[in-house]
């Protein structure tokens, strides 16, 4: 199944529970606008490279729309457009005034040196400057794209804009970003994550959990989770995964993979594919890579109480089913992730006021965000017997429905 219609699919279930009409859905369901472009280069052994690049704006009805870049091969413009929906209803999930879009180059990252990267983002922003801003849709960090790259992002943006470091967020802290951006993502699985254990009477000192991913979120939720005190026995990246029983010294990996760039050979764990840490034995099972990867063939096998989506997509609506059947805690990823595009919106904040907040301030009010949003999602399942899924959906779709229906057509 295509990543969209996995999107529609959730779509489709929530807004039934809201008793939208099939115009209205049609509506809301409907992408503004897409934009897909040619972004060649020249590389550095001087041959001609030509990537395709992509930006999707899926709603606007509740703000400037907000949503990451990402460079990776598997990028089409099916998957850009899921995750450009998700972010519709993610920001209206946590309430921030965004609507939703999301970019992307098909492109192999790691294998373009540094210089080859920055003429990739510049030419891409050369090609889409045009609808994107501050006010119209600002892009973010995703797979394959980092602080540098935001940082290419504004500067090619404001050789056509003038000074305008609103158009991105992400930014390194020298050049606008927000301290407490880069963990943000991670930060705020990690928060959930006890949320949800505590609403489960699970206490999260002693829990067990597995990771997939160790990138920005999955190494941020590691060491988050790892501060509470859960014992983190499963990582795995592109590279491979490990595993101990007694759990994984996560400030020493963290370390490891600064020098290694892979989890891959880690001192004193056992080699596992990403397959079996899907099905370790753990409690908490938090997919923080790739889309697609929890599916029919495999959910039988999940031996976890809980997953929590940190990855955008994760879980085919099969496995979801069998899932809710089996009595696994699904926390999705529009609640579950969306510490990340909350503190885009406190840098853009910011960056807006020309005004820096300490650290500090930006953590307790994304740990607010992230808890008030989580209640609410549990009441509303709770009180419509539904999933946490189908909850954080209501919950979305509602408030961008009113806003259109507010703003008129
Ligand atoms: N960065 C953010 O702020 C943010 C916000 C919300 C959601 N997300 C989502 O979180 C996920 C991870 O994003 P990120 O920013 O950490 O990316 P990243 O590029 O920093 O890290 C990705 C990680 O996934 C691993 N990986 C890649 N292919 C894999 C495979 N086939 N099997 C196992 N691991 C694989 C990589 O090795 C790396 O460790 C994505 O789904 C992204 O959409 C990110």
């Amino acid at each position: 199944m295509g990543s969209y219609e996995t999107a529609c699919r959730y779509f489709d279930q929530a807004s039934r529970q809201v008793g939208l009409s099939r115009n209205m859905q049609d509506l809301l369901r409907t992408p503004e606008r897409e934009v897909k472009v040619e972004v060649a280069i020249e590389r550095d052994n001087g041959e001609i490279a030509t990537y395709i690049g992509y930006r999707v704006q899926h709603d606007s009805s509740r703000g400037p729309m907000k949503g990451g870049l990402r460079f990776h091969p598997e990028v089409d413009a099916d998957e850009v457009l899921a995750l450009a929906s998700l972010m519709t209803w993610k920001t209206a999930l946590v309430n921030i005034p965004y609507g939703g879009a999301k970019g992307g180059i098909s492109v192999n990252a790691g294998q373009l040196s540094p210089g080859e990267l920055e003429r990739v983002t510049r030419k891409f922003i050369d090609k889409i400057y045009d609808v994107i801003g501050p006010l119209k849709d600002i892009p973010a960090p995703d797979m394959g794209t980092n602080a540098q790259v935001m940082a290419w992002i504004m500067n090619q943006y404001e050789k056509y804009r003038g000074f305008n470091p609103a158009c991105v967020t992400g930014k390194p802290l020298e050049l606008h970003g927000a301290d407490g951006r880069e963990e943000a993502t991670g930060r705020g699985v990690a928060m959930i994550t006890r949320d949800a254990l505590d609403h489960l009477k699970i206490d999260v000192a002693g829990v067990t959990v597995a990771i997939q991913g160790f990138g920005n979120v999955g190494s941020y939720t590691a060491h988050f989770l790892d501060e509470f005190g859960a014992k983190v026995v499963a990582v795995s990246d592109a590279s491979g995964g490990i595993y101990s029983a007694d759990g994984i010294n996560i400030p020493k990996l963290i370390e490891y993979t600064k020098d290694t760039g892979a989890v891959k050979g880690f001192p004193e764990t056992e080699a596992i594919s990403n397959e079996e840490l899907l099905t370790s034995n753990v409690t908490v099972l938090i997919p923080a890579a790739l889309g697609g990867v929890l599916t029919s063939e495999n959910a039988r096998d999940i031996r976890a109480k809980c997953i929590i989506e940190a990855a955008n997509n994760p879980t085919e609506p099969e496995a979801d089913e069998i899932f809710e059947k089996n009595g696994v805690v699904v926390v999705p990823d529009i609640l579950a992730n969306a510490g990340g595009v909350t503190v885009s919106y406190f840098e853009w904040v910011q960056n807006r006021q020309h005004f820096s907040w300490e650290k500090s301030r930006v953590r307790s009010e994304l740990d607010r965000i992230m808890n008030d949003s989580f209640e609410l999602v549990w009441k509303i399942a709770t009180d419509k017997k539904v999933s946490l899924r189908v909850a954080a959906y209501i919950l979305g779709i509602g408030r961008v429905g009113r806003a259109t229906v507010l703003g008129g057509i």
